[in-house]
């Protein structure tokens, strides 16, 4: 990072060394308040190296191991639990704190720090120790960032790591994300805050970039840490990073990306009139030029989107519907994702988490995808053998990934050379098919198939993950390399050779010639034998039972043979690197394949799923029709035996027919059903614009511009906010936004505070959903006086999730059926919880003199009298004509 040395004050050298080295000679627990004067050479050197990295923990190699000093010592041994011991850091410096990892366990360890938010910064030496003049030369190879891991074991194969940068000014903002792994670079701009902070909840970025003015640049705020140059939009649950504001100016961000991307203008990327996006991606590029050094990202060209180009699914609503994690515990278990993620390779797994939380307006769109999952659940054959191939292919996305990056190794490559040789099976496979997504399949880059083939030409079948130890390329297809080979089984013959000689020489049949790495090649001969050895050997080493010599000419032997063999390993690398170069250039082409590859694998799991769990495909309408027929819950119905969800059935929102309600109440007692019931409507709307089957026996859906729903009252402890007020903001925000093409699922609304207010805020919530906007909603409630609207409003109809009642139990039969409960079963429900039965008596008077007496009861009774009347004497629809308020308090 080009950071200067933390600009903070000096600390006090002591502050936060942990008790048991504070009272030992241990007086440093931070670089910067030591005198450097007094430092050892390498200790000097660390200091210098650390000075660039403030921020960073700073991973200094020291022979065979990575070691930490001072304060970042203290940090690693607490995060990672290591033991933190110290090592003189000069006479009059005396001990500094250390730990250290193992060079084998670097990715290891650095997964962990990462995943915690850290960056790390690693040193290595960049000479061999054994060839350097005085100290070894050492350079940050490499930063690592939670948002810049490319190394296969810190990254989660089922999900994207997004690395975001936003540029805010005013209300407007510019967002632009990549994921360095899969090259994936898109942009965003748009004028709402509110939006930022939903896009950001959507794509849950490890890392976050924010141009500031902050004196302490490079600064990097772990998850749940706050700052003042944090705007209140960004919510704290990320990882940011403090950046100069320069790299994100346009006079910067715009020619940058002009040149990553060799363009004259950013027309052709899309974003040539946004300059908040252009300052973002800019940022961002420059970041990565920042903390990457040598490695070369291969990004793919900058795509710009809006956010209208999906359905709008704000946090709440991604969270209540529990797309990819339940709200009670956040797991991924028990969400649609889980319910769904039936692919069978990562890259798949991958399109179905974007797909789920980025369905599509567009019903041509829509149905391309249906009509391949049609094709492949009316091909149960096709299905199948699909599937067989797909799970052969590996993650091509990222393996194209890392061999433009040049972090591939030879596994990497084979594994990418055995998945292109799966493409044209896949191609003739689908010769024959229909649908958009298959054709995709049908033809093969005739680059790809000679790559493929070029790989395995000259790689082994099981490479060793070390690229510096031979052993990667085949025999026969670099003369070079083969002569080098014949000469090393030459050499091995000879010693071999030598061998038998000597023991014929010498009459010695136990004499050995072996090899250690100490002394090289040696003759070895038992100590009882010792007086035999010809004189012409050198001793060089005795042992118990053992004695070792040498010979001029073995030892002359043994130099070139070690430089031949040092030759060969060095010609299998650079044939190594040209192959993984030659990879690399075609990582754009590449994941154009991985793209289609990915979709297939999503809808041959989509369309697995149908078959085998009865799904429907739903009619795509443009108006605003939701008809589900028999619809269930994707997800509770999987928790429940076989048979036993109660399928429902769902009508709303057609434009002509007045039987047809725009919203509907929906009442019933606990526990009965209502909001899994809301749920399953909401998520059969959302899988159908995924371009999904759904759980139905037969739906027509009117293409939704956005899914609102509030589920349950969940107090928002990171903003400290209560359970009512968070209700109220997202009431708030649904009704501010909700159009006649909306979907709105609400549940409980104004259950947090006293029961008068809360009613009258249900009833003023409906009633406006009803006849100004119109969306269509469903409004569970246990306020069943809600049940009048519908005696006013002619597009608001109640349901209720009927249950059985019987002297001592009720069953519930969590079927949603006209008509409105006319009392909850809250004391019912309270009895078979076990509340005294003299509480129970009580509720029971107490309830039945404020239905008798209550004044909202008779407001109500009295504003549907009323109202009844006046309408029928109008014969007006009330909807068409909204009523004047209803004074549901009585004059
Ligand atoms: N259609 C159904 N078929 C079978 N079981 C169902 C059905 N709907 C709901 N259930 C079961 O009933 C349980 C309770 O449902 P849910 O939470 O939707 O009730 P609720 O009416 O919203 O309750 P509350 O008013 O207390 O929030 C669910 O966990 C589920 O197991």
């Amino acid at each position: 990072m080009t950071v200067s040395p933390a600009a903070s004050a000096v600390p006090d050298p002591t502050n936060g060394l942990p008790e048991r080295l504070a009272k030992h000679t241990v007086r440093y627990a931070d670089h910067r308040s030591v005198n450097r004067e007094e430092l050892t050479p390498m200790f000097r050197q660390y200091v210098d190296v650390k000075d660039q990295y403030p921020h960073a923990i700073l991973l200094y190699r020291v022979g065979d191991f990575f070691e930490c000093f001072f304060q970042d010592a203290i940090a690693v041994a607490r995060e990672l639990e290591l033991v933190l011991t110290s090592k003189e850091g000069g006479k009059e410096v005396g001990r500094v704190p250390m730990s250290g990892i193992p060079h084998h366990a670097l990715d290891r360890y650095s997964a962990q720090l990462v995943e915690k938010g850290y960056a790390i910064a690693i040193c290595d030496q960049v000479e061999d120790a054994s060839e350097a003049q005085g100290l070894v030369r050492r350079e940050v190879t490499r930063v690592l960032t939670p948002g810049t891991v490319i190394e296969d074991g810190m990254l989660n194969a089922r999900r994207n790591n997004f690395l975001a940068a936003v540029v805010i000014a005013g209300s407007h903002w510019g967002l632009a994300y990549a994921d360095i792994s899969t090259g994936e670079f898109l942009t965003a701009q748009s004028s709402e805050l509110d939006q930022l902070t939903q896009e950001l909840m959507r794509l849950q970025p490890s890392e976050v970039l924010l141009p500031t003015n902050a004196p302490d640049l490079g600064g990097l705020l772990r998850p749940g840490e706050t700052s003042e140059h944090l705007p209140d939009c960004l919510p704290t649950q990320f990882c940011y990073t403090l950046r100069s504001q320069t790299p994100f100016t346009i006079g910067e961000a715009k020619p940058r990306l002009m040149q990553q991307f060799k363009v004259r203008s950013l027309e052709g990327l899309g974003c040539e009139h946004l300059p908040l996006s252009i300052r973002a991606a800019g940022g961002l590029l420059e970041y990565l030029e920042d903390t990457q050094k040598e490695t070369q990202i291969p990004l793919q060209f900058l795509r710009t989107y809006t956010l209208t180009d999906y359905l709008i699914l704000d946090h709440q609503s991604r969270r209540n519907l529990e797309i990819t994690q339940t709200v009670r515990d956040g797991t991924f278990h028990g969400s649609l994702l889980w319910a769904l993620d039936e692919t069978v390779t990562a890259m798949g797994s991958r399109t179905l988490r974007r797909w789920l939380l980025q369905p599509l307006l567009d019903i041509k769109g829509i149905q391309a995808r249906q009509d391949t999952i049609q094709e492949l659940v009316e091909n149960g054959a096709l299905r199948e053998d699909l599937q067989r191939l797909l799970r052969q292919i590996y993650d091509l996305e990222r393996l194209a990934g890392r061999a433009g990056s040049g972090t591939a190794n030879a596994r990497d490559l084979v594994a990418l050379a055995d998945s292109f040789e799966k493409l044209p099976d896949l191609a003739s496979l689908v010769a024959t098919a229909r649908s958009p997504y298959l054709k995709a399949l049908q033809t093969v880059p005739p680059l790809l198939e000679q790559l493929g083939e070029n790989l395995h030409a000259h790689l082994v079948d099981s490479p060793p993950l070390y690229l510096t130890e031979g052993n990667l390329i085949r025999p026969g297809v670099e003369p070079q390399l083969d002569t080098m080979r014949q000469q090393s089984e030459d050499d091995v013959q000879w010693l071999k050779d030598l061998e038998q000689q000597e023991r014929e020489r010498t009459g010695i049949p136990t004499l050995k010639v072996s090899y250690n790495k100490t002394f090289g090649y040696y003759i070895s001969i038992s100590r009882a034998k010792a007086e035999q050895a010809p004189k012409d050997y050198i001793r060089k080493q005795t042992l118990t039972n053992e004695e070792r010599y040498i010979t001029p000419e073995l030892k002359e032997r043994e130099a070139r043979m070690l430089t031949a063999q040092e030759d060969q390993k060095r010609l299998e690398y650079e044939i190594f690197l040209g192959l993984r170069s030659q990879v690399g250039e075609q990582a754009d082409l590449i994941r154009t394949v991985a793209k289609a590859v990915a979709a297939a694998d999503v809808l041959s799991a989509l369309a697995e799923i149908a078959v085998y769990r009865g799904y429907c495909r739903p009619e795509m309408a443009v108006g605003r029709e939701v008809t589900i027929v028999e619809g269930r819950h994707p997800v509770v119905e999987r928790s429940l035996p076989a048979g036993f969800f109660v399928p429902n059935s769902t009508e709303l929102g057609q434009e002509a027919s007045g039987a047809v309600p725009d919203l509907v109440i929906l009442t019933g007692p606990n526990a009965s059903g209502k909001s899994c019931y809301l749920r399953q409507v909401g998520l059969i709307q959302l899988m159908a614009q995924v371009g999904s089957f759904v759980p139905a026996q037969a739906a027509t859906l009117g293409v939704c511009d956005r899914i609102f729903t509030r589920v349950g009252a969940v107090d928002d402890l990171a903003t400290g906010q209560s359970t009512f007020m968070v209700e109220m903001n997202e009431t708030a925000n649904i009704l501010n936004h909700a159009t006649p093409r909306s979907l709105v699922l609400l549940d409980e609304i104004g259950r947090g505070t006293a029961t008068f207010d809360g009613l009258s805020i249900a009833w003023a919530v409906a009633e406006h959903l009803a006849s100004e906007i119109r969306a269509r909603t469903i409004f569970a409630t246990h306020y069943h006086e809600l049940n009048e609207l519908a005696s006013i409003l002619t597009n608001v109809a109640n349901y209720q999730v009927t249950v059985k009642e019987l002297p001592d139990q009720i069953i519930f039969l969590h079927q949603v059926r006209p008509g409105g409960a006319d009392r909850s079963y809250g004391i019912e429900a309270g009895r078979l919880a076990g509340l005294p039965g003299s509480v129970i008596q009580r509720a029971r008077q107490v309830m039945s003199q404020i239905e008798k007496h209550s004044r909202i009861a008779i407001g109500l009774r009295k504003g549907s009298q009323v109202e009844n009347a006046s309408r029928e004497k109008n014969g007006k629809s009330p909807a068409t004509q909204p009523t004047e308020q209803l004074d549901i308090f009585g004059a």
